[in-house]
């Protein structure tokens, strides 16, 4: 199997100062950047076509903060941000990480679920890689059109976007976000992501007959159609990229790839297994928060599709971990689906995925609403991963909180608009006294004399620790303990003010050092269970460790160096005699040579 050849060469640690990739600078985009010293632009020959102004990155950003405040609305700011990524990808990642609480909502849930809904009508220019059923069998010349060197991709079929449906190639912009954020919390290379959007149909109607849509316009193919394409496209991206990490996202029903790939390729299903390990970090917080024992815990989780099965097989690993029997802690759980309370005698056919813990205690009782269940099961935890925004009206919070000293209520829905309660509504009905995460942002607010700030219970906090640690480390697979690890990494990332304020998740604004934490909790996984195949870091204390995850993470502020000082170096190598005709990296420099 290609993901197992041990010969793969990926970066040796020495050669390798910037990150994993072997592009050390992308000179497309960094080309008319107005902070380029004028060394730099008579070398790129772009001297004359910028302003003579050589900018400093503070005044760059006063700019670009301002256009964006004039773009009325977060739909136009995405579309700012998205001409600012392709035309000066290092500003754009300068900017998102200085700014990275404000900036993540318009390029991230929620603004990203609009931007999908509507990406037919405000598509501009390419962004990631398109596949079709129609190219089955030369998927692996069409890969080779990518004319990158990638590390990691995020795939999507498009059929269930955020809690919105399905949205057939709408979809890219999922891939496109969540790869953003790999870079700018991660520090993955820009140029060493791709976004791929798989093209297989889909069961829109209405986007099969808007002229404006960019698919093929026939029904979303069988699951069996679907099994053998992906078949195809695991081996190909594994042969063109052999080190490749793989992120399945936003698929209907993610179970059954995920079974087949995840012990043959580098892979993971960021909706199951990442949303499971982000939940898991917040939890593991709340229940200390709590005050309630692990083993009076009671959880209602209100969805019982992909998501809501994933936390909970992850809390169920928690669970055991604290000392639980497995079927006492599988137990915990009272799962509701469209047709209510999931039981084994309900009537209907379960999914495969919903039969572990489908209810057979409910003496023939079939529960439809939501309010009597929590009556019946007197919950000490609420989980929304149901589509369905608003589900957690005034009374069902209301009754948690007369349940509770402080209930755990987590309406994980996305975007905002399908989140099962706001922020302000659970403080209010409960007065302030939940113990809250949603998937989207929600404002901080004051009550009782306080500053209240809600966690962001969303896979971002992660998926790029996931994904970098897989890749810093060579994984063949991503393993369950990996994962868990990620989770547990998480956990015990706050630092004294936000473990004293009471948060559940770090601050975001620390988003890349909680990412050291999180790869180098991934990596160690990895060494574990023996499926690490970068064994010099097996010798490393967690110091040395997260030392050389620093150094390999992608610094935007950085690049600009990087690009002056390579410069500076062709000069002194051209003057010196020599007819250099490349810089050794790939990126292009020397065979434009010294101009002016
Ligand atoms: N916070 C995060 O990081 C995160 C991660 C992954 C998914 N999500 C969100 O979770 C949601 C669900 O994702 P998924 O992959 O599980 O989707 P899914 O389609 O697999 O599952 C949705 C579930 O909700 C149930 N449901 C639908 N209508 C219902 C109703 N009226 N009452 C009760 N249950 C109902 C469905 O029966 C199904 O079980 C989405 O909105 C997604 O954005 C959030
Ligand atoms: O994309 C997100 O914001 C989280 C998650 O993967 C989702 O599908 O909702
Ligand atoms: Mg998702």
């Amino acid at each position: 199997m290609a993901s197992l050849e041990l010969a793969q060469p990926h970066a040796n640690i020495k050669q390798s100062q910037h990150h994993v990739s072997s592009k050390p600078i992308s000179t497309t985009s960094g080309d008319y950047d107005t902070a380029n010293s004028l060394e730099v632009r008579k070398y790129l020959r772009t001297y004359g076509l910028t302003p003579p102004v050589v900018e400093s990155f503070e005044v760059q950003a006063q700019r670009c903060l301002k256009l964006l405040s004039m773009k009325p609305t977060p739909i136009e700011k995405y579309q700012y941000l998205t001409h600012l990524r392709a035309t000066n990808v290092h500003l754009f990642y300068r900017l998102l990480a200085d700014n990275i609480k404000d900036i993540t909502p318009l390029i991230y849930t929620p603004t990203v679920g609009e931007a999908c809904l509507r990406w037919s009508e405000i598509y501009t220019q390419p962004e990631g890689l398109y596949l079709s059923y129609s190219d089955r069998g030369n998927l692996h010349t069409i890969l080779a059109n990518w004319p990158h060197n990638v590390e990691i991709t995020v795939v999507t079929d498009g059929s269930r976007i955020l809690g919105l449906g399905d949205l057939g190639v709408n979809g890219m912009g999922i891939p496109v976000g969540k790869l953003a954020l790999y870079t700018a919390c991660a520090g993955i290379r820009p140029d060493a992501t791709l976004p791929l959007q798989l093209d297989l149909g889909t069961n829109n109607k209405a986007f099969r007959e808007d002229p404006l849509y960019m698919g093929s316009r026939i029904p979303k193919i069988s699951p069996e159609e679907e099994r053998d394409f992906l078949d195809e496209l695991m081996a190909a991206l594994t042969e063109r990229w052999p080190g490749i990490v793989i992120q399945f996202e936003d698929f209907k029903n993610p179970f059954p790839a995920l079974e087949r790939y995840k012990d043959i390729y580098t892979c993971f299903n960021d909706d199951v297994q990442g949303t499971g390990a982000v939940i898991v970090g917040g939890f593991i917080n709340a229940v200390r928060a709590s005050g309630v024992p692990v083993k009076d815990h009671r959880a209602i989780f209100l969805g019982a599709g992909s998501a809501g099965v994933g936390v909970a097989k992850q809390i169920v690993e928690y669970f055991i971990k604290e000392g639980l029997t497995e079927e006492e802690a599988r137990r915990k759980f009272w799962f509701v689906d469209s047709n209510g309370l999931v039981t084994l005698d309900r009537g209907d056919k379960l999914a495969d995925h919903k039969v572990y813990f489908a209810r057979e205690d409910n003496d023939g009782k079939q529960i439809q609403s939501l309010s009597r269940l929590i009556e019946y099961v007197k919950p000490t935890i609420l989980m929304g991963l149901s589509t369905i925004g608003g589900a957690f009206n005034r009374d069902i919070l209301e009754r948690m909180a007369r349940l509770n000293d402080k209930p755990i209520v987590f309406p994980l829905s996305n975007p905002s608009s399908k989140s099962e309660c706001t922020f302000e509504e659970a403080v209010r009905y409960t007065e302030g006294r939940a113990l809250f995460a949603s998937g989207s942002p929600f404002p901080s607010l004051e009550f009782g004399g306080k500053t209240l700030t809600p966690g962001q219970g969303n896979n971002m906090y992660v998926f790029p620790g996931i994904g970098l640690g897989a890749i810093l480390c060579k994984a063949v697979n991503v393993t369950q303990d990996m994962i868990y690890a990620s989770a547990e990494s998480l956990s015990t990332s706050l630092n004294a003010e936000e473990v004293a304020a009471g948060w559940l998740y770090p601050d975001i604004r620390r988003i890349r050092e909680v990412s050291v934490v999180v790869t180098r909790g991934v990596i160690r996984a990895a060494q574990e269970n023996g499926v690490d195949r970068e064994l010099s870091l097996r010798g490393l204390a967690d110091e040395q460790l997260d030392s050389y995850i620093r150094d390999r993470m992608y610094d935007p502020h950085r690049e600009r160096e990087n690009v002056a000082d390579e410069v500076a170096q062709l000069i002194a190598t051209a003057s010196g005699g020599a007819h250099a005709t490349t810089n050794g990296h790939g990126n292009g420099i020397a065979i434009r040579g010294p101009h002016l």
